[in-house]
C-alpha cells in the first residue's frame, strides 16, 4: 500500500465526482461509482473532446427540445465512462422539479430510458433526487419500478430517515455546504474533521440511526456516500467514521493519489477495513471509541436538546408534509438545500442556453 487513496479504498468505496474518463483512468484502482450533477454535466459537455458527442445529441434530439438533448448528452457521457468504473453511474434530476413528485418520476424514467438505450442497465445506474418531501415520494415510486435512487442535497437526519422510507440505495450528505467551495468563510476547516467539522455530528447521527433501524427492522438501509469535500483531511475522516463511500472531485483525488500513506496528525491512520458492501448494515461495527461522543452534539442546531428525529414519523405521507415541516424547522438544512438547488438551477440554465443555441444554429 503506497498512497492515501489506496489506504482509503481499503476502508470504504472510493467514487469519482467527475464524468471525465481520464479522472477514473488515472486512479491506481478502478473506482466504484461515478457521480454527477448539473455542474459536472455542464462542464463535461463543453470540453473539446466531447464536441462530436454534443453535436450528435443536438442533431438527433434537437427536434424534441433542449431537455431531451441534455438527457441524451448525460447518458452518452455516462456511456463514455462506464467501462472505467466497477459500479454505477449517477445522474441528477432537474433541480427545477425538486418540489413536484410527478416531474421527478418522469425525469428519472427519461434518464432510465436514455441510459438503457446506451446499454447501461438498471443495476449499473442510480438516479439522484433531492431530499425534499415531494421528491422522496418519487423515490418510493421509482423503487417499485426497479430504478434505484440516491437522496441528495442532504443535510439532516430527518432527510436521511425519509430517504430510508423512500427505499433509496444511497444518501449523499454534503460534508461542506455548496457556498463553502467558492467562499472559504463558509468552510469549517479543521485538521481533525471527524471530531471538529460541524457536519460530522449529523453524519454520525445518520449512520447510527440507520444502524438502529436495521437492527429494529432487519431491512437494509441506504448506504452513506459522502460528497462535497474540500480537503484531504475531510475525505480521510470518512474512513475513520466508517461511512460507506466517498465521491471525490478531481483536484482532491489528485492530492490523495499523490500523498504517501504515512500517519500524520491530519490523517488518522489506521482506520478499519471496510464493511461487506453487499450487506453493509449486517456487517456494521460499533462506533469507534474516539468518535463515541460525536453524535451527542449538533453544532448546526442552536441550543440542540439532544433529541433526534423519530424514526416512527412517516416523512413521506401527504406529499412529504412531515419532511417539509422538519426542513422548515431547521434553518441550516433549509438554507443549504436552497443554495444547492439554486446553484444547480443556474448550471442547468447555462446548459439550456448552450443547447438552444446549437439547435438554432443547426436550423439556421
Ligand atoms: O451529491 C453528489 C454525489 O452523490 C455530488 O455530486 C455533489 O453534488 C457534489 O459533491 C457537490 O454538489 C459539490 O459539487 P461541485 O461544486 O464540486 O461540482
Amino acid at each position: 500500500m503506497s498512497t492515501l487513496i489506496e489506504l482509503l479504498e481499503s476502508q470504504l468505496n472510493v467514487d469519482v465526482d467527475s464524468m471525465d474518463p481520464n479522472v477514473a483512468k488515472r486512479m491506481p484502482f478502478t473506482p466504484h461509482d461515478m457521480t454527477s450533477n448539473q455542474t459536472v454535466v455542464n462542464r463535461q459537455m463543453q470540453v473539446p473532446e466531447n464536441r462530436e458527442l454534443f453535436l450528435s445529441a443536438v442533431n438527433e434530439y434537437g427536434d424534441k427540445g433542449w431537455e431531451a438533448v441534455l438527457d441524451r448528452i448525460s447518458a452518452l457521457l455516462c456511456a463514455a465512462n462506464i467501462d472505467n468504473i466497477q459500479g454505477r453511474v449517477l445522474l441528477q434530476t432537474s433541480p427545477f422539479h425538486a418540489y413536484d413528485t410527478q416531474k421527478v418520476v418522469d425525469h428519472a424514467r427519461r434518464f432510465a430510458t436514455e441510459l438503457e438505450r446506451v446499454g447501461i442497465s438498471k443495476d449499473r445506474f442510480c438516479i439522484k433526487i433531492p431530499a425534499t418531501g415531494p421528491a422522496m415520494n418519487a423515490g418510493r415510486i421509482l423503487f417499485k419500478e426497479g430504478i434505484r435512487t440516491l437522496g441528495t442535497s442532504l443535510f439532516s437526519v430527518a432527510q436521511a430517515i425519509a430517504s430510508s422510507q423512500a427505499g433509496c440505495l444511497y444518501i449523499s450528505p454534503y460534508y461542506n455546504e455548496f457556498l463553502a467551495h467558492a467562499n472559504h468563510k463558509f468552510w469549517p476547516k479543521s485538521d481533525d474533521p471527524a471530531i471538529e467539522h460541524t457536519m460530522s455530528h449529523r453524519m454520525m447521527q445518520m449512520l447510527e440511526t440507520y444502524k438502529r433501524l436495521y437492527k429494529k427492522t432487519g431491512q437494509e438501509q441506504p448506504m452513506i456516500k459522502v460528497a462535497s469535500f474540500i480537503s484531504v483531511e475531510e475525505v480521510m475522516a470518512c474512513g475513520e467514521m466508517e461511512m460507506h463511500s466517498v465521491t471525490i472531485s478531481a483536484p482532491v483525488l489528485a492530492d490523495l493519489c499523490g500523498m504517501p500513506a504515512v500517519p500524520s496528525p491530519s490523517t488518522r491512520i489506521p482506520g478499519v477495513p471496510k464493511v461487506d458492501m453487499r450487506n453493509p448494515y449486517a456487517d456494521a461495527r460499533p462506533t469507534p471509541a474516539r468518535l463515541a461522543r460525536v453524535s451527542e452534539t449538533d453544532p448546526l442546531t442552536a441550543n440542540w436538546d439532544g433529541t433526534l428525529p423519530s424514526t416512527d414519523i412517516d416523512y413521506l405521507a401527504d406529499n412529504g408534509a412531515e419532511l417539509t415541516k422538519a426542513i422548515e424547522a431547521d434553518p441550516t438544512t433549509k438554507q443549504r438545500l436552497y443554495d444547492a438547488l439554486e446553484a444547480f438551477k443556474n448550471e442547468e440554465l447555462i446548459s439550456k442556453a448552450i443547447i438552444e443555441k446549437a439547435i438554432a444554429d443547426l436550423k439556421g
